[in-house]
């Protein structure tokens, strides 16, 4: 069985400059390509790999697509994760329901499939949110419009799209022709990491099947958190036929953001631009005398609804970012509190 090479996974000199020349003959860089509760899986020119981690790093702290340097020498029982290499890019998101800490979705992916349909699916907000998440990602968007095969015409989503991202590229396709692949393929190639993001039955699995030449229907694989709640917490990676890769995550429909408000500003830049021009730096856009962006929208320059989404957004951000803040500050209580506690309560075994 012959492995990709470091090349082939996507190593460069971005990566090999990190390592220090003892790092260089003692640890082997190995990308992941699934992270479990207790441990990760990676792929190295050696093949795959069970890696656990050392003590002061958590399964919460690496992502699939990670890059990180494995001990297989130290201990003779299992290899480990020396360090993780940074990052040239970043996907997360806040975790799902009450849970406030940020997620990290996938690292290292140079082009973000954010994937649509002809139809109903169709949304502007939502479109808006996956690009704000790419870009603060520090990860290329590209709109991939599915169900072009459905669709009579599709100007007005085009025309839309242009309107929202005129330098981002739009892709519209049919996900289970083998063109699509061909369609894509500028992204595809050899060394390139790509993701998917949409939200459920715009096609993301019938696509990656297409790209991959595998059926890949999403398995997501389910652990036990600590507190015995299950969560899907694997993504799988999986080679594309042009020789990259595709980081296949489990459906989003709703992307929390948190922590993006650069992405939020670089979406909304035309917006953020005339808001700049306001006489009052805390302006609302609402009645002030000397709005710049009112008066835009006076002048027909600005759709309202495109001001209403970059308000929702900022709000939702702003609103996030503050409950990170604050879980964080709870979580250092509360540790303070568990420590006090394990110092007060006298030890009767070791
Ligand atoms: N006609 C047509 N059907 C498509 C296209 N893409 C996907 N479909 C169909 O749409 C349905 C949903 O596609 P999936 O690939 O399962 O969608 P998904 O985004 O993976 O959905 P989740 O797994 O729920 O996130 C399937 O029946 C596909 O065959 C397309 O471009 N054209
Ligand atoms: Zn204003």
């Amino acid at each position: 069985m012959t492995y990709p090479n470091l090349k082939e996974l996507g190593w460069n000199a971005e990566f090999l400059r990190q390592l220090d020349i003892d790092e260089i003959g003692r640890l082997t860089p190995v990308r992941l390509t699934s992270v479990h509760r207790d441990r990760v899986e990676a792929l190295g020119e050696d093949g795959p790999r069970t890696l656990l981690l050392p003590p002061g790093l958590t399964t919460g702290e690496v992502a699939v697509g990670d890059w990180v340097l494995a001990d297989t020498a130290s201990d003779p029982e299992a290899d480990r994760i020396d360090r993780v290499l940074d990052r040239k890019s970043l996907l997360h998101r806040r975790a799902a329901g009450t849970d406030v800490r940020d997620q990290l979705i996938a690292a290292n992916v140079d082009t973000l499939f954010i994937t649509s349909s002809f139809n109903e699916d169709f949304n502007p907000a939502r479109l808006e949110r996956f690009l704000a998440l790419a870009l603060a990602a520090g990860v290329q968007p590209v709109f991939v419009m599915t169900k072009a095969d459905l669709c009579d015409d599709l100007d007005p989503y085009l025309d839309a799209l242009r309107d929202l991202a005129p330098s981002v590229p739009v892709v519209a396709l049919d996900a289970r022709d083998s063109d699509a692949a061909a369609q894509l393929a500028d992204w595809c190639g050899p060394v390139q990491t790509v993701a998917l993001l949409g939200s459920s039955g715009v096609g993301k699995s019938t696509l990656a099947a297409t790209l991959t030449g595998d059926d890949i229907v999403t398995q997501d694989i389910r652990d036990d958190d600590a507190k015995g709640r299950h969560t899907t917490t694997a993504r799988s990676f999986h080679r594309l036929k042009d020789g990259g890769w595709l980081i296949d995550t489990p459906g989003m429909r709703a992307v929390r953001l948190a922590g993006v408000e650069e992405g939020i500003d670089a979406v909304f830049a035309d917006v953020a631009e005339l808001a700049a021009g306001c006489r009052f730096t805390d302006c609302q856009h609402d009645t002030e005398p000397g709005c710049a962006v009112q008066a835009a929208i006076e002048a027909g320059d600005l759709d309202p609804d495109r001001l209403a989404r970059w308000q929702k957004l900022k709000l939702e951000e702003a609103r996030h970012s503050e409950s990170l803040a604050q879980a964080n500050a709870r979580g250092k209580r509360f540790g303070k509190i568990v420590k006090e506690i394990k110092r007060a309560k006298p030890r009767y075994r070791e």
